[in-house]
């Protein structure tokens, strides 16, 4: 147990400075001794935290200026419940401000990289988490997925990363990006360790009333008797060879062993991401309202409250958070909000209807019976649009960077339990596969990514 501490120790020694990964980091001889007074189902297996959950012994910045200072009076939940099933927080990860973006480049730390090719961002917002996993930094990392923070980073990095159902988490001590669709994550190479830490994790807290317990029970599945949609209308412009390659790999594999492939419409998908990139920055422009330089970390001084207020705001936020404050404050003004926030709820809800629709005969709200579902046990898509991008390429003009959610937003909309694990790779670079699985669904969705995995 100490040797594998010890090795995560020496690999953070070599390659940190590099790879920028971790924004702190705990002392090695502290943590060793603990191993000895701790027990639990977590008992000395080394772990990461995004650096937007609150912990006690470390800052909790979120990766912004505003918060660069910050010790948070409170610990997470998640966070307590990995020490108290022994679990050795090595330190807090890198990531997007705020959780906004999807490389790792908007951070006050400088971007991350990505351990396969240190020329590659990691992706993002988790991706110091997901480097740190990838590096050998630690065995397990948590992460938070708003619209795919933890998927597309895995996607990138060539690891697993596991976004539970809405609400199975809680996410007490999680500062608060977008929490409508905010979701804590975990990210491993290694599937067991995903389950035995969401096995920690998962469960109602008192201290998050968007908690929820789940009433699943594992299912036994056999490939032969699944059924595994592919929607249609992920076959978007911009989608790479290799990532259609890759895609179409897997399902044959499926295929093979007996799973019955089965082609589905999610009609709303081109709506989504545009929907998605209006609510979640209305929810940030609410959230990022208590960054005043009274209350939390930074403060610019000013020659009165106003001047003061607007320094602090301006000099302690990054241009991407500014950004989506002011679209968020936009898309929410009386005249507007009909056009934007409002039409961008209805396409949620049209999100979310698609996707019962693809999974069950009855709509679970009305009762009604749907025509043609094809009652599909999982989706199978990809992760992301291509292998990761060079740091250089998300300099450039010409880059989108919102385009790469396209796969992992719908299921956030939806609240829908997704994972990404590697699927194959393109000139050494992993390529990731995203399951999907029904709301609530969270185990089944790891069962079947562990048979995928054989
Ligand atoms: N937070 C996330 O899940 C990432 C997404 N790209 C965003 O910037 O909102």
């Amino acid at each position: 147990m100490k040797e594998k501490v010890v090795e995560c120790f020496r690999q953070i020694h070599l390659k940190n400075k590099r790879l920028n990964a971790l924004i702190s980091q705990t002392d090695s001889q502290m943590l060793l001794d603990q191993i000895g007074n701790k027990n639990g189902r977590l008992r000395g297996i080394p772990i990461v935290v995004k650096d937007n959950f609150a912990t006690a012994e470390f800052k909790t910045t979120c990766a912004s200026k505003i918060l660069s200072a910050y010790y948070s009076p409170i610990e997470s939940t998640a966070v307590r419940k990995i020490k108290e099933e022994g679990g050795l927080i090595i330190g807090k990860a890198n990531m997007d401000e705020f959780g906004m973006g999807s490389f790792n480049t908007n951070s006050f730390y400088g971007p991350s990289l990505n351990p396969v090719d240190p020329l590659r961002v990691c992706g993002g917002s988790s991706g110091g988490s997901a480097a740190a996993v990838a590096a050998g930094f630690c065995a397990v990392a948590i992460g938070s997925d708003t619209g795919g923070s933890v998927r597309l980073p895995a996607s990138y990095c060539g690891i697993y990363g596991f976004k539970p159902s809405y609400g199975s988490i809680s996410r007490y001590g999680l500062i608060p990006y977008a929490h409508s669709l905010d979701t804590v994550g975990i990210l491993s190479k290694d599937l067991n360790i995903i389950c035995d830490v969401f096995d920690v994790l998962k469960g109602k807290d008192e201290l998050d009333p968007t908690s929820i317990v789940s009433k699943e029970r594992k299912e036994i599945l056999e490939i032969e008797n699944l059924r595994i949609g592919v929607p249609q209308e992920y076959h978007v412009d911009g989608i790479s060879d290799a990532v259609l390659r890759v895609w179409s790999q897997t399902l044959e594999k499926l295929e093979k062993r007996g799973a019955k492939i089965v082609p589905v419409s999610i009609p709303s998908t081109s709506q989504a991401l545009s929907a998605y990139y209006i609510i979640a920055p209305a929810e940030a422009y609410s959230n990022l309202a208590k960054y005043d330089g009274i209350r939390y970390g930074f403060k610019a001084n000013g020659d009165n409250y106003k001047d003061s207020l607007f320094k602090t705001r301006t000099e302690g936020f990054g241009n991407e958070v500014k950004k989506r404050i002011m679209i968020g404050a936009y898309v929410l003004k009386s005249l507007e909000k009909s056009r934007f926030y409002v039409a961008a709820q209805k396409v949620r809800k049209q999100v979310q209807d698609d996707f019962d629709r693809v999974f069950q005969a009855v709509n679970p709200l009305t009762g009604a019976k749907y025509e043609n579902s094809p009652q599909i046990d999982f989706l199978l898509t990809p992760s992301a649009l291509d292998v990761a991008p060079t740091l250089e390429m998300t300099k450039s003009k010409d880059w989108n960077p919102y385009i790469n959610d396209v796969f992992t937003v719908p299921a956030s909309l939806a609240g829908l339990p997704a994972i990404s694990m590697n699927g194959g790779n393109e000139n050494g670079l992993p390529i990731g596969i995203q399951l999907v699985g029904q709301y609530g669904n969270d185990l089944n969705v790891l069962e079947f990514a562990k048979l995928l995995s054989q």
